[in-house]
C-alpha cells in the first residue's frame, strides 16, 4: 500500500514559487489499480513523482507499506530514498528507457542486480524470475531481442516486466497507452490489471484518457493540484 498524507509540492517560478500538489491525501491499495487522471497541467506527474520517492514534497507523508514495515519516504535522504526504491517500488515512465544494447532477458537482469549484493542462488533466481515474468507479459520469444527489435507496446511490456522484477510492493506508471493504439493499450492496461492482482502490487497508474477505464479499480481526478473526486472506477 502507499499512502500520501496532505502532501504539498512545489517548484520554484521566478521569485516566487508554484504549488504543483497542494495537500494531497490519496491511498492506493494492494491488489488494485489505481487510477489518476485530470487535465494536462493539474498535478498528476508531480504526484507519482513523490509516490515513487523521486522529489521530497514541501510538506506531508509518503508512507508506504504497513505496520512493521511502513516507512516515511517524505522523511529519507537521497541516498536512502534510491535504496527503498530498488528493494520496494517499480517505476514505468512514458519513455520505456530500455538500454538500448541490451536484450529484453538482461533489462531485467541488470535492474534486478541493483537491488543488492548476488551470490549464485541469488542469481539462478533472479534470471528464473526473469523469464517467468517475460513469459507473463506475453515475451518468452523475445528474451533475446534488444528495444529496436520490438514494436513499441512489446517495449513496453518488457518495461513492466523489468519494474517488476525485484518483486516491488508498488509499481507506479505514467500514460501507458499514450504511444499505443486502442487495441494494444487495452492490452496492455488488462496486463497490467493481471499483474497487480497476481502479485498484489499498490499500482498507481496515471492516465489521460479514461478509454481503458474498465481496468481501473479506483479513480482519482486531480485539478489544480487538489483531489477532485476519489471514485471507485
Ligand atoms: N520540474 C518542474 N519545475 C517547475 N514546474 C514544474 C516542474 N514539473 C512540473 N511543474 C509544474 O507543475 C504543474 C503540474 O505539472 P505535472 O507535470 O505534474 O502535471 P500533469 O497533470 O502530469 O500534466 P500532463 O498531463 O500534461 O503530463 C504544472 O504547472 C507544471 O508546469
Amino acid at each position: 500500500m502507499i499512502e500520501l498524507q496532505n502532501v504539498t509540492l512545489t517548484f520554484p517560478d521566478g521569485d516566487r514559487r508554484k504549488t504543483a500538489v497542494d495537500d494531497v491525501t490519496l491511498r492506493a491499495e494492494a491488489g488494485r489499480v489505481t487510477g489518476l487522471t485530470g487535465p494536462s497541467g493539474s498535478g498528476k506527474s508531480s504526484i507519482l513523482a513523490v509516490a515513487a520517492t523521486l522529489i521530497r514534497p514541501d510538506a506531508g507523508q509518503v508512507l508506504l507499506g504497513q505496520g512493521s514495515g511502513q516507512v516515511d519516504a517524505a522523511q529519507l535522504s537521497g541516498r536512502e530514498a534510491a535504496r527503498l526504491r530498488r528493494q520496494r517500488v517499480g517505476i514505468v515512465f512514458q519513455q520505456s528507457n530500455l538500454l538500448p544494447a541490451l536484450t529484453s532477458r538482461e533489462q531485467l537482469h541488470v535492474m534486478g542486480r541493483l537491488g543488492g549484493s548476488w551470490g549464485q542462488r541469488q542469481r539462478r533466481e533472479l534470471e528464473a524470475r526473469a523469464d517467468e515474468l517475460l513469459d507473463a507479459v506475453g515475451l518468452a520469444a523475445h528474451v533475446h531481442q534488444r528495444p529496436h527489435q520490438l514494436s513499441g507496446g512489446q517495449r513496453q511490456r518488457v518495461a513492466i516486466a523489468r519494474a517488476l522484477v525485484h518483486q516491488p510492493e508498488i509499481l507506479l506508471i505514467d500514460e501507458p497507452t499514450s504511444a499505443l493504439d486502442q487495441e494494444r493499450g487495452a492490452e496492455i492496461m488488462e496486463l497490467i490489471a493481471g499483474l497487480t492482482r497476481d502479485r498484489l502490487t499498490a499500482t498507481l497508474l496515471v492516465t489521460h484518457d479514461l478509454v481503458h477505464r474498465e481496468a481501473l479499480d479506483d479513480l482519482i481526478t486531480v485539478v489544480d493540484g487538489q483531489i477532485a473526486a476519489p471514485t471507485r472506477a
